[in-house]
């Protein structure tokens, strides 16, 4: 569910009309999501979601929100937030930080197919491009530093093989962040979870990128790796797909070829992205925050990636990231 905190129809209504939106029509609960209180609202206007933070403080959203208008205004399509009178797009529901922004057409494609790789790869790097001149810096929340918090929470729950493996990815990835490569990777604004639920397609023509309330600064090479782990794997086996991943690094390079540097810590951004998700999947199912909140997505399959990718480290880069 996600509903967390109810909201009353008046209030909506209440709200939409102060921005100007129109007539609240219909309010529906959205189902999916595990973070936030979504609604469905229509007015006499068009479709918007409602959104109350229920985890984001408001010195963090302005981030979320201004990079989401600062995108949508560059024709990338992502939702974009209403803004009030006084031109403000946060707003206050029910005691909640709160924001409004249209709802996009289509669906998600759970079952992508090689074109579905390549639009997400083209979309992801002009976003990545549109960014370029945004003004706010906030980082990556769920970066290096939340991993070496987080590890030592998590590691009681693990067997002897699986905090072995964790231990020695975070040295690594510890020893990564470290290098003179690492610094000179290029960076900027990141979606940070673009996975295959957070992208809509109306028909075959990607429609939205959606749900950024884990963007920030980080590098571009970690944005790809993380959707390459999501969109260009055996979900099964967390094995590597070479058709889907070769589509969409093809489309991502036609918009912004990798520089050398990318070429080469591609593997161990792919081991970054698993072990970013791993250890926030462990972190959701064992430190669970309200269990009513919870439909925890499973750690296993993101150890399952992380050891693919660890042992199979160099192919993707002769097969598919050219010269
Ligand atoms: N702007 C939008 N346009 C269309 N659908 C949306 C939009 N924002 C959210 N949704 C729908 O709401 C669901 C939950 O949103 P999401 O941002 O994933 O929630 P959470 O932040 O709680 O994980 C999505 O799966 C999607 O169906
Ligand atoms: N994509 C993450 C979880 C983030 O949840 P979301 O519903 O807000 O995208 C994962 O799969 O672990």
């Amino acid at each position: 569910m996600a509903v967390f905190t109810p909201v009353p129809f008046d209030t909506a209504r209440n709200l939409l009309l102060r921005l100007g939106l129109g007539e609240l029509q219909n309010l529906e609960g959205i189902e999916g999501g595990i973070e936030n209180t979504n609604y469905f609202a229509t007015t006499d206007q068009g479709a918007w979601v409602l959104t109350l933070f229920e985890r984001l403080t408001a010195e963090q959203l302005p981030f979320y929100l201004r990079l989401m208008k600062h995108l949508a205004q560059r024709g990338i399509p992502v939702p974009e937030p209403a803004a009030d009178a006084r031109g403000q797009l946060l707003h206050s529901v029910c005691g909640k930080p709160a924001a409004v922004v249209n709802r996009l057409a289509g669906k998600s494609v759970l079952v992508p197919e090689p074109q579905h790789c390549a639009a997400v790869g083209d979309m992801l790097a002009r976003m990545h491009l549109a960014g370029r001149d945004f003004e706010l810096r906030q980082p990556n929340l769920r970066g290096l530093p939340w991993w070496n918090e987080t590890a030592p929470l998590v590691l009681p729950h693990l067997d002897e093989a699986q905090a072995a493996l964790l231990r020695e990815e975070l040295a690594y990835q510890n020893h990564i962040a470290a290098s003179s490569r690492y610094a000179a990777l290029p960076r900027g604004p990141i979606h940070a979870d673009l996975f295959r639920d957070n992208v809509l397609f109306d028909g075959d023509r990607l429609s939205g990128f959606f749900d950024f309330y884990f963007a920030g600064v980080d590098t571009w090479l970690f944005d790809l790796a993380v959707c390459l782990n999501d969109w260009a794997i055996d979900w099964h086996a967390g094995r590597h797909d070479p058709l889907r991943a070769a589509a969409m690094l093809d489309a991502y390079q036609a918009v912004r070829p990798l520089e050398a540097a990318e070429r080469q810590l591609l593997p161990a951004m792919l081991r970054a992205g698993a072990l970013r998700f791993w250890i926030s999947r462990l972190w959701d199912w064992y430190l669970p925050r309200e269990a009513r909140m919870l439909k925890p997505h499973d750690p296993a399959h993101f150890e399952r990636v992380l050891r693919e990718r660890a042992t199979h480290p160099a192919f993707i880069l002769s097969e598919s990231a050219t010269a």
